[in-house]
């Protein structure tokens, strides 16, 4: 795992004047799989939107890999607007949009795509279903769907667990092992430090207005040291990896 899908230099990332990460340094490596981790408010999710490119970076400069361009970018809310009268097959399938053109059919290839997706995220029953009507653990679920169907080769998930229960966050994490295998690029922010002792080899930990990428066994190597001997960028996992 040499080359780099992205690579950040001096990066500050924030809203409307205000930084809340600044001098953001690092190279994420192909095809890794990173944690972007941190407490509340700390600016997880502003620098996964910078990265995404959703949001401008402040300063600095932000690479993305050749094949990076193929991204795909789950936002922490849902936007989806669930009285719009469409289907959860339809909803799953505009997943499909970027190789169909404006207007284009759905060929039987992508039929099958759109059904694999559909029965990989245990949504088959409900294909015909109104997007409307799904639970919130079921739209994320939908979500999941159209994001397979897209082959990015970047996946940024912003708190892809909020709110679902654990059957549906294990088939959630199942499907991010599987795009990890299949060697995708995936950052997602969690909160969850057990998960991301078990199953994620990356850190991004965003912190007092710092973010850097370790291995996680690194991490998991730091030991709670006096209060003010250890660097500010590090209490947060200090206190998250060993906790009282
Ligand atoms: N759209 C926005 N406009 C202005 N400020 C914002 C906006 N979104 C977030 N912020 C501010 O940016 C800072 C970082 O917020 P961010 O949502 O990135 O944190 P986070 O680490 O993802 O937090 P959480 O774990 O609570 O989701 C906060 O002070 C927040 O108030």
């Amino acid at each position: 795992m040499s080359a780099s899908a992205l690579t950040l230099t001096n990066v500050a990332a924030g809203h409307d004047g205000h930084v809340s990460v600044s001098d953001v340094t690092l190279s994420v490596p192909a095809g890794a799989k990173v944690a972007v981790i941190g407490p509340n408010g700390a600016g997880k999710s502003t620098l996964l939107k910078t990265i995404a490119g959703e949001l401008p970076a402040m300063t600095g400069q932000l690479r993305r890999c050749e094949t990076c361009a193929r991204m795909g970018y789950l936002p922490q809310t849902a936007t989806v607007d669930t009285r719009f009268p469409i289907s959860v097959y339809e909803f799953v399938a505009m997943g499909e949009w970027g190789r169909l053109g404006l207007f284009g059919r759905l060929r039987p290839a992508m039929r099958q795509r759109i059904d694999q997706a559909l029965e990989r995220t245990g949504l088959s029953a409900m294909a015909r279903r109104p997007i409307g009507v799904l639970s919130g653990g079921q739209l994320q679920r939908a979500r999941f769907a159209r994001l397979m169907l897209q082959d990015a080769a970047l996946l940024l998930l912003d708190e892809p667990f909020a709110g679902v229960d654990r059957p549906t966050r294990d088939a959630l994490m199942t499907l991010i092992d599987a795009w990890h295998d299949e060697g995708r690029t995936c950052l997602v922010v969690l909160h969850d430090v057990e998960l991301v002792r078990q199953r994620f080899e990356w850190c991004l930990s965003v912190d007092d207005g710092h973010a850097q990428l370790t291995p996680t066994a690194e991490l998991l190597t730091l030991r709670p040291t006096p209060v003010g001997d250890a660097p500010a960028r590090h209490a947060f996992l200090r206190d998250a990896l060993h906790p009282a």
